[in-house]
């Protein structure tokens, strides 16, 4: 059956922030937006790693301005689109005027997944000023299939043109995955699309399910960079679809090389699956989560992968980063008591 070419939302310099605390360079934005955009990708997002309006003491300080990134971003992509994220709560109106004004064409309104409600403002005015308009339903993994998919008809009434599947926690199963994009796309009339993580080592291959389903749009970055294990690896995804036969208008080797000879060099701690991603995937923690927990386990002498579990527990969502301290210093409490 043919399909229509499957569009590449690039997260680098947007997801991939997490990775590298936010302190990318304008220079290494440059010369990352130019490789990427060279490579063939559709989008290009770029904004901290919480999206706009995420630079503050909760979720850390980028390196440049969010003016600086957009508008980096925007001069060094001659094909691709850029694009922001934005967290309703986190980044306002204004943020989104001010980014639409520096030349951002997509914008991904991104709510927890049993939050749709708290969209509907940005989304129609996103919509309003003619962005590409995506809802972008978050740690997906903590509802079930049905539920998900009033939350995305939600955001389908608000005037979302795409919907996405965000497993944040990098913790959907093939099978979770299957049965998430099968539902929104036998019964949203939007776009549909799919962002992963690659916690428990399945980036891959549940975006190749999400493809088999019909995903019109997927989430990748050079080498995977992104938080946690990172995000699904663009030459992989691209290496694999050449191999089933999903059109797309990737170049492998371009983003091979530039996965390699640039965004590898630049990583801080190197993105992969460790103990400590792999805990992130098998409890369900948000991924950027991972930078902190392993901070406050140095700090307070705790098995990060304890911190990680028990903030699994509480049912920890996006924006309870200040939770991870507080869990540390109760862990290194009970410690004492047992010595
Ligand atoms: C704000 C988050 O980092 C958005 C995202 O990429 C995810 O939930 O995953
Ligand atoms: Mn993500």
């Amino acid at each position: 059956m043919s399909r229509a070419k499957v569009i590449f939302n690039d997260v680098t310099l947007r997801d991939g922030m997490h990775a590298i605390r936010h302190q990318y360079s304008t220079e290494q934005i440059a010369e990352l937006t130019k490789l990427i955009d060279e490579s063939g990708v559709d989008i290009i997002e770029a904004t901290h790693g919480d999206g706009l309006g995420g630079s503050s003491l909760q979720y850390g300080f980028s390196k440049e301005t969010e003016e600086a990134i957009i508008k980096t971003t925007v001069a060094n992509a001659k094909n691709a689109k850029v694009g922001v994220l934005l967290l309703p709560g986190v980044g306002t109106i204004e943020h989104l005027e001010r980014a639409h004004n520096w030349g951002a064409q997509v914008v991904r309104i991104a709510t927890h997944c049993t939050e749709a409600d708290v969209s509907e403002q940005h989304i129609k005015k996103a919509a309003d000023l003619g962005m590409d308009t995506v809802g972008f339903l978050m740690m997906s993994s903590r509802t079930t299939p049905e539920n998900l998919l009033e939350e995305a008809k939600k955001m389908e009434s608000y005037g979302a043109g795409t919907i996405y599947v965000v497993d944040s926690a990098g913790a959907l199963t093939m099978d979770d995955t299957r049965k998430r994009m099968s539902l929104f796309k036998e019964n949203l009339s939007t776009n549909v699309g799919f962002h992963g993580h690659n916690n428990l080592s399945l980036g891959v291959a549940n975006t190749i399910v999400a493809l088999e389903e019909g995903a019109d749009r997927v989430d990748t970055s050079l080498a995977g960079m992104g938080a946690g294990a990172g995000n699904t690896a663009t030459e992989q995804l691209v290496a694999v679809m050449d191999r089933v036969g999903i059109p797309h208008n990737v170049g492998l080797y371009k983003a091979m090389d530039a996965a390699e000879n640039v965004m590898k060099p630049m990583m801080e701690r190197p993105v992969q699956i460790d103990r400590l991603s792999l805990t992130l995937g098998y409890t369900g923690v948000y991924s950027s989560f991972l930078l902190f927990a392993e901070r406050a386990g140095k700090e307070y002498g705790v098995d990060p992968r304890d911190i990680l579990t028990k903030v699994a527990e509480m049912g920890a969502v996006g924006g309870q980063e200040d939770w991870i301290i507080g869990v540390a210093q109760e862990l290194a409490k009970e410690q004492k008591v047992h010595v």
